[in-house]
């Protein structure tokens, strides 16, 4: 029996797009509160009923909170231009060594946007 479990995580953070054309909204600086899922698959185990611990998630996703929450986005190295596609593989890109179950990220900067992110 294979699954995937999805797990769902908020921060606050500031930024601002620096490409767009001068007088676009996303060039001045603003903030969203953003909500992340963290997609892993695998298979469940007979013994324990889960594939893996929801906890394992939280404590990879942990140290990445840690950067990202209550900052200026476009002060973190990799995020000099932070728009949800390069957030999202920013993310997936620190938590896959880790974390190889993990098959999307999805980042949602509103409630109605979001970037879906698997890896290509
Ligand atoms: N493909 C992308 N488009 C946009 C991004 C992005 O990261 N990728 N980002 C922005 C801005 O950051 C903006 O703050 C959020 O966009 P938007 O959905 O326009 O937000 P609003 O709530 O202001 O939208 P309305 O539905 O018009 O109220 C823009 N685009
Ligand atoms: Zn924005």
């Amino acid at each position: 029996m294979n699954v995937r479990l999805v797990k769902e995580f908020r921060f606050e953070a500031a930024h601002r797009l620096p490409l767009v054309p001068e007088g676009h909204k996303c060039r001045r600086l603003h903030g969203h509160s953003f909500k992340i899922e963290l997609t892993v698959a695998g298979p469940v185990d007979p013994k324990t009923g889960w594939f893996i611990d929801y906890d394992i998630i939280h404590d990879i996703w942990q140290p990445i909170w840690n950067k990202l929450d209550h900052n200026y986005l476009n002060e973190i190295p990799g995020l000099e231009n932070p728009t949800s596609e390069i957030l999202a593989k920013w993310i997936w890109d620190q938590m896959k060594p880790t974390l190889p179950s993990l098959t999307q990220v999805t980042v949602f900067e509103t409630c109605d946007a979001r970037c879906e992110y698997t890896g290509d």
